[in-house]
């Protein structure tokens, strides 16, 4: 088991924003986390990496569990997190080069000499996600497509376990939504290859590749199994308490109001 939480709640601030989770992640499976705003998917992401601990229940991540051989640095380490906040946080005059090569030392800019081995694995990461032409250029002049691919790039520099993609399309056009979403499926080809956490408002997004989705609601798991049983008319009906169609096409599904 790669992720199991039983019976996990959490409380901040007097209220309850998790309730009664129970969820087990297998390796080889990738999730989707799918629900409405404000349903809770942050403040569980922030318990997976060791933000947040517990306040009932038992949380085992990556084979360390919570509350006993826990420690949130060792965890972080094979957890590669791609989230508009750390967007915010990287230095938007390095080069996307530079922000891959971070991902190595898990910092914020370049603070320890890359070893040449480095440099050649983040290249060859630069290459896989297709930012090789502009590799030398600043963050900041890329387009939000451009940098939403070199995060995936700097997150792959650990080698991680689980690689937790928070709403990656926000503000990509369908074609640049269209070629990260590409990536994620070389990303499930490599040797290695991590679990994909997925989360996202969008069911359109949500690509053959995702074995398995949760659907959370006020802070509850209203339904989890694998993708196709969930993204169903029936079950995101109820989800949303209103009716709605779901068609699929080539093994991904949209969403439309029932009329
Ligand atoms: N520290 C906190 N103290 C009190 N309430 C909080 C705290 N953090 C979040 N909340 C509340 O908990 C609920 C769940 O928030 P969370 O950010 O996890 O939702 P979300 O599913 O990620 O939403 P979105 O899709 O909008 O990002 C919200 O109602 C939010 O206002």
């Amino acid at each position: 088991m790669m992720i199991e939480l039983e019976h996990v709640s959490l409380k901040r601030n007097g209220q309850w924003l998790l309730k009664d989770i129970n969820w087990q992640i297998q390796n080889g499976e990738h999730w989707v986390l799918y629900g409405l705003n404000g349903a809770g998917k942050t403040a569980l992401l922030n318990m997976l990496c060791a933000y947040y601990f517990p306040t009932e229940g038992n949380m085992t991540v990556l084979g360390k569990k919570f509350g006993r051989d826990y420690l949130a640095e060792k965890l972080r380490q094979k957890i590669g997190l791609v989230s508009a906040n750390l967007q915010q946080k990287l230095y938007p005059s390095d080069t996307a080069f530079q922000i891959v090569l971070s991902g190595a030392f898990a910092s914020i800019g370049l603070y320890e000499k890359p070893s040449n081995q480095n440099r050649e694995k983040a290249i060859g990461l630069l290459e896989e996600l297709q930012c090789l032409s502009y590799a030398d250029r600043t963050y900041e002049t890329l387009s939000q497509g451009e940098k939403q691919r070199v995060l995936i790039a700097r997150a792959l520099m650990a080698d991680p376990e689980l690689l937790i993609l928070d709403e990656p399309t926000t503000g990509l056009d369908f074609l640049a939504r269209e070629q990260l979403l590409e990536s994620l499926v070389t990303i499930t080809n490599r040797i290695n290859a991590p679990i994909l956490l997925y989360v996202t408002h969008h069911v359109e997004e949500i690509l053959p590749i995702f074995t398995h989705t949760l659907l959370l609601k006020n802070g509850e798991v209203f339904d989890s199994g694998t993708t196709t049983e969930m993204i169903s008319e029936n079950r995101l009906s109820k989800l949303f308490d209103r009716d709605v169609l779901v068609t699929w096409e080539n093994g991904r599904a949209s969403l439309r109001r029932k009329v």
